[in-house]
């Protein structure tokens, strides 16, 4: 196959060819009469994005997502790798556990990585003999599915994850530091008529700076490579930093602050939550100025029904897998990041931090993983035109450019209208 005249994120306008699912060639590539042609047009070819962070929910809560739903979101978004999480039921803390989600996985359409969680009755005998993408995401405080975990287990966990030679990623709050004078009191009705402020100002973003701290330094002692997740706040992101460990931030904590949540209500409560006017900004310059290693987007469907409840009882967290590079290159558009920061945040540098040599670059010898996007046709980003089963978007209402198409490994997984039968594979197998 050979992709004619696409330009790249540095502006070379080139031809790729793909032969058996990698790509074989870049630039001016010799024409071959037998093979398919795909006519780019002039437009962005970019390395599928490589998402750190989902939760596909399955399995245990199917009525969230599927493996099948998530990975046709994610396609539908550019994304042709996802790292699932492990808060679901049986929780991926054991052996057991691992194989029962790897079974699930292999209804995704894209590539994939499993981690492995860490709970009191955890098994890391049998877990670290699977092939764990990473031990992640090891909650230091209680978010969805209470896997929060106490300083010495963490510690242990640490320990362990060096000896293996794998990476930790970190949801690092301090809920010592939680206000809880916060939460009291009337926070208002159910769905959007509720006071999400209130969860703004309960998980402090003190909370998240000291715990990255701690993250950081427990991670030095033990020798271990630390990944924070979803860093939502600049003094987190600079804790990472100085602290010597890797950092994401998700798609909501870079376009969606505390002024949002009026309308928003429950359906912007997440872990670690939103935060002020003036901290998204920071972590959208921070994110510019390359000091944020990459995006990742914490998709973590929950339904209408689930979300139209009290403060209290709304479970957190917010989809987002299909809307993350579209939202970035909208962003691009406008002049406010570059379209190498883009690419370096969504494919370049995940795969750099988590070591998977054939993923994230445009270059021979690397996985045909690629999606070609018009910056010409921006759209406006509409829940009912995405494909998670949660069926809603926090981001309705903006503007985002989606892929024309998306391939993994030379399949065409989505062509702008349906989806192919493609087969996505664990990247640590
Ligand atoms: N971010 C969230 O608010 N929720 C996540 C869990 C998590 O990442 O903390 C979920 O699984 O629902
Ligand atoms: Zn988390
Ligand atoms: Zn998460």
């Amino acid at each position: 196959m050979r992709i004619e005249n696409a330009t790249l994120a540095d502006g070379r306008v080139v031809d790729v060819r793909v032969e058996d699912g990698e790509i074989t060639a870049v630039g001016d590539v010799e024409g071959d009469t037998d093979e398919t042609v795909i006519d780019a047009d002039g437009n962005l070819l970019l390395p599928g994005a490589i998402d750190v962070h989902v939760h596909f929910r399955e399995p245990g809560f199917e009525h969230k997502e599927t493996w099948e739903t998530g990975s046709k979101s994610a396609a539908a978004g550019g994304v042709t790798t996802v790292v699932d999480q492990p808060n679901t039921t049986p929780t991926t803390t054991t052996g057991e556990g691992f194989d029962a989600k790897a079974e699930r996985a292999e209804h995704s359409l894209i590539d994939y990585g499993i981690n492995g969680g860490v709970t009191p009755d955890w098994d890391p005998e049998s877990l670290f003999d699977r092939p764990l993408f990473a031990l992640g995401e090891v909650f230091l405080a209680d978010s969805t599915g209470d896997m929060g975990i106490e300083a010495d287990l963490f510690a242990e966990a640490a320990a362990r994850a060096a000896e293996a030679g794998i990476p930790v990623t970190v949801h690092a709050e301090d809920a010592d530091l939680f206000d809880e004078s916060a939460i009291e009191g009337d926070l208002g009705g159910v769905g959007r008529d509720a006071n999400a402020d209130s969860w703004s100002a309960y998980r402090s973003a003190e909370a998240e700076a000291v715990a990255v701290e701690r993250a950081a330094r427990v991670g030095d002692e033990a020798g271990a490579q630390i990944h924070i997740a979803h860093t939502s706040t600049p003094e987190g992101v600079d804790a990472a930093r100085d602290g010597g460990a890797t950092c994401e931030v998700t798609p909501h904590h870079l376009f969606l602050s505390r002024d949002d949540l009026d309308e928003l209500g429950t359906y912007g409560r997440m872990n670690p939550p939103l935060r002020s006017e003036a901290r998204r900004e920071a972590m959208f310059e921070r994110l510019a100025a390359g000091k944020i290693d990459m995006v990742a987007t914490d998709h973590a469907p929950h339904t209408v029904e689930e979300k139209e409840q009290s403060l209290l009882d709304a479970p957190s967290g917010v989809p987002g897998v299909e809307t993350m590079v579209p939202l970035l290159l909208g962003a691009a558009v406008e002049g406010d990041l570059s379209l190498e920061r883009v690419r370096d945040v969504v494919a370049t540098n995940p795969a750099d931090v988590f070591g998977l040599p054939a993923k994230g670059k445009i270059e021979a010898g690397a996985d045909a993983d690629l999606s070609l996007y018009d910056l010409d046709s921006p759209r406006e980003i509409r829940g009912d035109d995405l494909h998670s089963k949660c069926g809603w978007t926090p981001f309705e209402g903006f503007t985002g450019v989606f892929p024309e198409w998306t391939m993994v490994r030379g399949e065409m997984v989505w062509d702008g209208e349906s989806f192919g039968d493609v087969a996505g594979e664990n990247v640590r197998e």
